[in-house]
C-alpha cells in the first residue's frame, strides 16, 4: 500500500471554513472508543463478542447499517503509520491516528529508518552516551520489553543497538529483560531469552562481555503507565539498578537470585502456573560468588530500548529526576548513570532528558482545531487508558490543549492483577462520569474510552472477555439513551482489534490486525448524508478508509470543512 504522508513540520492556521451546504449538528457529539474491539469471525467459539451477544451494540450497528452509517475501517499497518501490513494495531498509533486525522510515520518506523541509514549512530547523543561509555571502559546497561511485538519494542532494533555499541568500543554490556507475553504468545519468553543470549554470547569473539543481568514480567516490573501503580516501577528499579529482589517476591522455592534467566523463569512458572510471562517475578543474575553481575555503577550508561512512551515515562523519571520532584518511592543510593530513551516519550514536558531518535512530530491535532473553533471538549477514561484519550490523542503531549475549553477526567482503575477476575473494570463509573458531563451541557464534543475489551483481551481468558463485552454493552445502552434525549450523535469505533480473537485455552493475549467498526448513531438524522459506499475510497485517497478518516468526518458533523492536511471525511452529503 502506498501512503501519502503528512508533513511532519507544517503548522497551519487553525480556523476552519463552514460547510457550504450549511449542514451542522446541534446536539453533543460523543466519540466512544471500545479499546481493542475488532471485527472478528462470526463464531461464538473463537469470538467472545459473538458469544456475548451484545444486543444494544448490535442494534445500534444494525440501524447504522440500514442508514449507511456503518463502515469497517482499517486500524493496523500502513493505515496507522506502521511499517508492515503484518503489524497489529495498538493504542498509541490508534489514538494518535484518531486524534490527528493524519498518518505519520510512527516511532518504530522512525527508529528503523534512523538505524538502517546509520544516522542515529552518528548523532551527538549516541556519541555522548555510548561513545563515552566505550572510551572510559564503563558498562552499557540496556533494558526494555524483550519482544518482537513491535508495539513497545522490537528485537531487531535491540540487536542493532548492541551491534552499534560494539562498534563504539563498548566492552561490557548488561541487559535487563522485561518478559512480554502480551504482544506475543503468553509463554514465549524463553524463545526471546534464547535469542538474546545467543546474540550476547556471539560478542565474545569481539572481546565483549555481554550478559543478561536481571529481568521480570512487564506488568510486574518497570512498565507501569499513567501513574497507575508505582510499585511496578520500584520493583524494576531495584532489580535493574541495585541488583536487588524485594523480600515480598522471594520464597524458599523462588530465591530471586539465579545463575541464569532460564532457571528463574522456569522456577516462576512452577510456582505460579497461572501468572505467565507478563507477571513473571523479578530475578537478578548472580555470578559464582553469589553477587549480582550487573548492578549499575557510577559512570555507567543505560539505554531504554522501548520506543513507545506510555510505559516508559515513569522509569525515565526515576532515572532523570532529583529527589525534590521524584517522590514516588525511595530510590536508595542513586548511581550516577547516563540515561537515554530510544525516543522522546513525552514531547510536551520533554521526558526523558536524553533520547536517541526524534519522535514523530504530530501537528494540527483535532483538539487544536476544536479549541480554536469554539468547540468545548471533554475526555474521560479509567487510569489504564486515561493517557490514551489525552496524551496519545493529542499527539503524545500530556497537557491540555486549551484548559478553558476542555475538561479531562480519570476514573481510578483497579490493579492490573484484578482485570481477569473483574472484567467489568470501571466501565460503570466511566459511564457515570460521561453522563454527568453530558447532563452539565457544558461540552459539545465528548470522547471516551472503554478499557475492558482490550485489557481483558490481554488476559486471554475467554469467559472474562465475554463478561467484558456484556458489561460495555449495557454501558453503551445507558450512554445512547442520554444522547438520544439530547438529540446528539454517538460515534462508536475501536483503536485496534484484540477481544474478537481468543481461544478457550486462553493462549491468545495479543492485539490483532482486524478492521474495526465505525458507526454513527445520529439522533436527528434525516437522511441528509451517508458514509462513502463499501469498496469506495474516501475522496481521492489511494486506500482506506481507516482511523485517520474519522477526524474529518467529525468536523463535518460540527458543520466545518476539514483542513487540507487531514485524511478525507467519510461523509457523503446527498
Ligand atoms: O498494554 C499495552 O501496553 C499495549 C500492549 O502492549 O496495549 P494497548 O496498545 O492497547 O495499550
Ligand atoms: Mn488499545
Ligand atoms: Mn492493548
Amino acid at each position: 500500500m502506498t501512503i501519502k504522508l503528512s508533513s511532519q513540520h507544517k503548522k497551519m492556521s487553525f480556523s476552519l471554513q463552514k460547510l457550504k451546504n450549511g449542514f451542522k449538528r446541534q446536539g453533543p457529539i460523543v466519540w466512544c472508543v471500545l479499546d481493542g474491539y475488532g471485527l472478528g469471525k462470526d463464531d461464538p467459539n473463537v469470538n467472545p463478542i459473538i458469544a456475548a451477544k451484545p444486543t444494544h451494540l448490535n442494534s445500534l450497528i444494525d440501524t447504522a447499517k440500514e442508514q449507511h452509517l456503518f463502515k469497517a475501517i482499517r486500524a493496523h499497518g500502513a493505515a496507522v503509520g506502521l511499517p508492515y501490513e503484518s503489524d497489529m494495531g495498538n493504542s498509541e498509533v490508534g489514538h494518535n491516528a484518531m486524534g490527528c486525522g493524519q498518518i505519520y510515520h510512527q516511532g518504530t518506523m522512525l527508529v528503523d529508518e534512523s538505524f538502517s541509514s546509520g544516522k542515529m549512530f552518528e548523532t551527538d547523543n549516541w556519541k555522548k552516551v555510548v561513545g563515552e561509555c566505550g572510551k572510559h571502559n564503563k558498562t552499557l546497561h540496556m533494558f526494555g520489553l524483550l519482544s518482537d511485538g513491535n508495539i513497545h519494542s522490537h528485537m531487531h532494533q535491540i540487536f542493532q543497538l548492541i551491534d552499534g555499541a560494539v562498534k563504539s568500543s563498548v566492552k561490557k554490556i548488561r541487559v535487563h529483560v522485561l518478559l512480554d507475553g502480551r504482544d506475543v504468545p503468553p509463554e514465549s519468553g524463553l524463545v526471546y531469552i534464547n535469542r538474546i543470549e545467543e546474540k550476547l554470547a556471539s560478542l565474545s569473539a569481539s572481546g565483549v562481555d555481554g550478559k543478561i543481568a536481571s529481568g521480570g514480567g512487564r506488568m510486574y516490573c518497570v512498565m507501569d503507565r499513567y501513574n497507575s501503580d508505582w510499585s511496578i516501577v520500584r520493583r524494576g528499579w531495584n532489580m535493574m539498578v541495585h541488583g536487588h529482589v524485594e523480600a515480598a517476591d522471594i520464597s524458599g522455592f523462588y530465591p530471586g537470585y539465579f545463575k541464569t534467566a532460564t532457571e528463574a523463569i522456569e522456577k516462576c512458572r512452577q510456582l505460579h502456573p497461572d501468572k505467565k510471562d507478563q507477571y513473571n517475578l523479578p530475578f537478578v543474575i548472580v555470578g559464582e560468588d553469589g553477587k549480582p553481575i550487573g548492578k549499575m555503577e557510577d559512570g555507567d550508561v543505560c539505554i531504554n530500548w522501548n520506543f513507545r512512551g506510555d510505559r516508559a515515562v515513569q522509569i525515565s523519571r526515576a532515572f532523570d529526576e532529583p529527589n525534590s520532584t521524584f517522590t514516588f518511592f525511595d530510590r536508595g543510593v542513586i548511581p550516577k548513570v547516563k540515561y537515554a530513551g530510544l525516543l522522546e516519550y513525552d514531547t510536551e514536558v520533554h521526558i526523558p532528558n536524553t533520547y536517541l531518535v526524534p519522535p514523530p512530530e504530530i501537528h494540527n491535532t483535532l483538539s487544536e482545531y476544536t479549541c480554536a473553533n469554539g468547540i468545548t471538549a471533554y475526555a474521560v477514561a479509567e487510569t489504564h487508558k486515561y493517557g490514551h484519550v489525552t496524551y496519545f490523542w493529542n499527539g503524545n503531549k500530556s497537557g491540555y490543549v486549551n484548559q478553558s475549553m476542555e475538561l479531562y477526567e480519570c476514573v481510578d482503575s483497579l490493579p492490573n492483577s484484578e482485570t481477569e477476575s473483574h472484567p467489568e473494570m470501571k466501565a460503570v463509573e466511566v459511564t457515570d462520569k460521561i453522563l454527568a458531563a453530558l447532563q452539565s451541557k457544558k461540552f459539545q464534543f465528548l470522547r471516551m474510552n472503554y478499557a475492558n475489551p482490550d485489557m481483558v483481551g490481554h488476559t486471554g481468558n475467554f469467559d472474562s472477555c465475554v463478561r467484558a463485552v456484556q458489561c460495555i454493552d449495557k454501558q453503551v445502552a445507558r450512554l445512547a439513551a442520554e444522547i438520544e434525549k439530547q438529540k446528539g450523535v454517538l460515534i462508536i469505533t475501536a483503536d485496534h482489534g484484540n477481544v474478537e480473537d481468543k481461544t478457550q485455552k486462553g493462549d491468545k493475549t495479543s492485539h490483532t490486525t482486524a478492521d474495526v467498526l465505525f458507526t454513527i448513531t445520529d439522533y436527528s438524522y434525516n437522511g441528509e448524508y451517508t458514509l462513502v459506499a463499501d469498496g469506495v475510497k474516501p475522496d481521492g485517497e489511494p486506500e482506506g478508509p481507516g482511523l485517520t478518516n474519522i477526524a474529518a468526518t467529525v468536523l463535518n458533523l460540527f458543520g466545518f470543512e476539514a483542513p487540507e492536511s487531514y485524511r478525507k471525511s467519510l461523509i457523503k452529503f446527498k
